[in-house]
């Protein structure tokens, strides 16, 4: 570097379950956003900032473009787009271990006509071997002229994610240090931890229960003169149906939740945690507009 500081905004977007919130992860090396193999797991644009001794990248991790299907999924993707406007590089994420298919042309055509510099970066390359990885850049070349750069990738191994870095830094202008050099992320704790506990509702349950959850934590004390916190989390399930899996049998279901979040909040606090768990059934959640703000989406 010519020891100019380069400082920046970046939107990482594409369809639901390319690999966007493990790319941000593996940037940080740390786990801030969470991660399932269930699509739609990211709901809020969560900031992350990665800084080095020669610029600051602040990521926008967006919910994935997808067509809505309720109004929560109208501001998912209201959000992804909204995102994109006033960033300094859009990076368009797809999984080239799968079929190039509507989906990821629905994102192309989304970013087709924006000023700002986009990278295409193909994830999940440790899936395909080399030969199916030069089919997809063939195929991608009806689309090459949108993008400034392509990265192929994996997010989840690390590869090449170095050159995408650099790719990203090329064209970031000059600019001040947006945050504090040792603030990672724009979100409160209190977030993250409920984001945690709906990651392990996700691992653990299926089918229609995850996405008709929502998590508030309702407080996060510490013990006067103790290394420990006490947190209290509600659980919003859509049935009474849902809520009887969600608590499972004699409270298992719920206690497995609750240990295996407790593990990645304390490491997150750095401390020990006393969790308590409660579920609660607050029926269509998802289409009341109340509901949603008092969940924490605006
Ligand atoms: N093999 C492989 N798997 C990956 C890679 N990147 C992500 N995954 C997996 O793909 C799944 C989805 O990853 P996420 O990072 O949650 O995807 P996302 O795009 O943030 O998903 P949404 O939040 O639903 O939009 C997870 O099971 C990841 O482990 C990769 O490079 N290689």
């Amino acid at each position: 570097m010519d020891g100019n500081f380069k400082s920046g905004f970046v939107s990482i977007i594409g369809r639901p379950n390319v690999g966007k919130s493990t790319l941000i992860n593996t940037f940080m090396g740390e786990r801030i956003n969470i991660i399932s193999d269930k699509p739609q797991t990211t709901r809020n644009t969560i900031r992350t900032i990665l800084t080095h001794e020669d610029y600051q990248i602040v990521f926008l991790d967006t919910p994935g473009i997808h067509k809505p299907k309720h109004k929560l999924g109208e501001y998912m993707v209201t959000s992804a787009v909204q995102s994109l406007k006033g960033v300094d590089v859009v990076v368009v994420l797809i999984d080239c271990s799968t079929h190039i298919g509507s989906g990821d042309i629905y994102v192309f055509d989304a970013v087709k006509n924006l000023k700002t510099r986009k990278i295409l970066a193909l994830n999940k390359i440790d899936k395909i071997s080399k030969q199916e990885l030069e089919g997809v850049l063939a195929k991608i070349t009806l689309y090459e002229n949108i993008f400034d750069s392509i990265v192929p990738i994996s997010a989840k191994l690390g590869n090449n994610t170095d050159n995408l870095i650099n790719e990203i830094v090329k064209y970031l202008p000059e600019g001040p240090m947006y945050f504090p050099p040792d603030i990672i992320t724009d979100v409160p704790e209190k977030f993250i931890v409920a984001e945690y506990i709906r990651e392990k509702i996700l691992l653990l349950t299926k089918e229609e229960i995850p996405h008709g959850t929502a998590v508030e934590v309702t407080s996060m004390k510490e013990r006067e003169n103790k290394d420990i916190i006490d947190i209290e989390a509600t659980i919003y399930c859509e049935k009474e149906s849902h809520k009887r899996i969600i608590i499972g049998k004699q409270g298992s279901m719920l206690k497995a939740i609750g240990s295996r979040a407790r593990v990645d909040i304390e490491n997150l606090l750095n401390c020990q945690v006393n969790l308590q768990l409660w579920v609660k059934v607050k029926r269509d959640w998802r289409d009341n507009l109340s509901a949603l703000k008092a969940l924490g989406f605006n």
